[in-house]
């Protein structure tokens, strides 16, 4: 069986049906989503536009491997984390500490 090959790329903006029916469309037999919206003739007309040639289905892949995008590598070692978090408990504390130590320092020598 031979399909139709269109290139919509450059229709997205204009297409009166909207670009996100196009796109769910791309990359496979549209043929059933095109008849479904029930194109007129001249939606038909328009098509030549865009044509891209025919394509034999049997050499359409019906399955696409999936390879996920390389990730940049996590540092597993949650280290620095763990030492932010401390710091931010014990650094008001560390505050606290001295602002009352130097009060009874201070108050020690006034009397
Ligand atoms: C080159 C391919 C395409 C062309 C030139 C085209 C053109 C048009 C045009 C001119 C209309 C306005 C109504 C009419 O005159 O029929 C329309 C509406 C529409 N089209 Fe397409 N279209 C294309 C592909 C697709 C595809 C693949 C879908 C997939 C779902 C789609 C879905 C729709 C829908 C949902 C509407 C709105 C129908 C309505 O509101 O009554 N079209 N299209």
């Amino acid at each position: 069986m031979w399909l139709t090959v269109y290139n919509v790329t450059k229709f997205l903006d204009d297409h009166p049906g909207g670009d996100d029916v196009l796109l769910s469309s791309t990359a496979k037999d549209a043929t059933d989503d095109f008849e479904d919206a029930g194109h007129s003739t001249t939606a038909r007309a328009m098509m030549d536009e865009y044509y891209v040639g025919e394509i034999d289905a049997t050499t359409i892949p019906t399955k696409v491997k999936y390879t996920p995008p390389k990730q940049p590598h996590y540092n597993q070692d949650k280290t620095p984390e763990f030492v932010i978090k401390i710091l931010q408990f014990l650094v008001p504390l560390a505050i606290l500490g001295l602002a009352v130590a130097v009060r009874i320092y201070t108050k020690a020598e006034s009397v």
